[in-house]
């Protein structure tokens, strides 16, 4: 990655999670972090609590958006208003869900200054460097801007450009939210194994144990998902009795299907 100026506004769960992954990182960017209760003492972050503060010899490559949608106005609003000029070759990185380009960009330009906005959807693995991001770059942002946040999110984990913005949509449902499904099927696994006898610490090393496996495998070899199941699957075995309540219409293929659909569904209400 090199060297790039970062503003980073928000610094929550996922502000948080790209802040600490991009620490980790071989070569961490320049940072001024905007967030009310935030520490970090590390050389190349500089905490500030309001916008007024941003230091007047910081001119951010890429001002990243980690807020809320509805303060995200206001702290574009005060940002452009500090940093005028300093926005001449910069472009906002909104990782907020909904928002679109157009809308941000707007409200850069209300503040007088035009800026060109990239969106990008990443989960919270990043935060040990094991994310994976959409990332659509509006067709005002230059090259060089949409190489500059590749790069950053490719020092967070894996990066998939799209080439529409409404492709977000899916990208939020599956990949933006998806650790939560994962981690809710941890719950669930843990919780069985203990209603089965297991203590809860067993059931719970077993069921981490058993996702992190299963997540490498997927990640590592080239199997596709089916033919890494299937090698699971004993015929008339445990795996099949399993699957034979699981793989059932009514059962996951169809609460997968809702559940994919509500977060789409969410995404499209937050774009307003
Ligand atoms: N969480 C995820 O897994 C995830 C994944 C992908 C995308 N996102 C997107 O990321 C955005 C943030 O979500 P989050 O889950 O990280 O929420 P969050 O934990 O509430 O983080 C938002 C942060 O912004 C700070 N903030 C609020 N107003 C501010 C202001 N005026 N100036 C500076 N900082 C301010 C908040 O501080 P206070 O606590 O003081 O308000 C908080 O630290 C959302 O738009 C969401 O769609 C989240
Ligand atoms: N967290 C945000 C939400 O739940 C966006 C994806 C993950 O809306």
């Amino acid at each position: 990655m090199p060297s790039t100026s970062i503003l980073l506004a928000g610094c929550g769960k996922l502000g948080g999670a790209l802040l600490d992954g991009w620490l980790a990182s071989p070569n961490p960017p320049r940072m001024v972090v905007l967030d009310r209760h935030r520490n970090c003492d590390n050389e190349n972050v500089t905490i500030i609590r309001s916008a007024d503060s941003v230091p007047d010899d910081f001119a951010p490559d890429i001002i990243v958006l980690a807020v809320k949608p509805a303060v995200a106005d206001d702290v574009i609003t005060s940002l452009t208003q500090t940093l005028g000029q300093r926005l001449e070759n910069a472009a906002f990185l909104s990782v907020m869900a909904g928002r679109t380009c157009a809308s941000l960009s707007a409200a850069a330009q209300k503040a007088g200054q035009k800026c060109p906005t990239l969106r990008a959807m990443p989960n919270t693995p990043s935060t040990i460097g094991a994310g994976v991001s959409g990332l659509y770059a509006a067709p005002d942002c230059t090259e060089t801007q949409t190489r500059l946040c590749h790069d950053l999110l490719s020092a967070v984990g894996d990066v998939v450009e799209v080439s529409e913005e409404k492709d977000l949509l899916g990208v939020t449902a599956l990949a933006g939210s998806g650790p939560a499904y994962v981690f809710l099927l941890a719950e669930l696994l843990e919780k069985a194994g203990q209603a089965h006898g297991l203590s809860a610490e067993t059931a719970r090393r077993l069921a981490r144990g058993t996702i992190y496996g299963a997540g490498r495998m997927l990640n590592e070899l080239p199997d596709d998902a089916e033919t890494l199941r299937k090698a699971v699957t004993s015929p008339n075995g445990t795996t099949a009795a399993a699957l034979s309540e699981l793989m059932q219409e009514e059962a996951w293929p169809r609460a997968v299907d809702k559940a994919i659909s509500a977060a789409v569904r969410r995404a499209e209400e937050l774009a307003g």
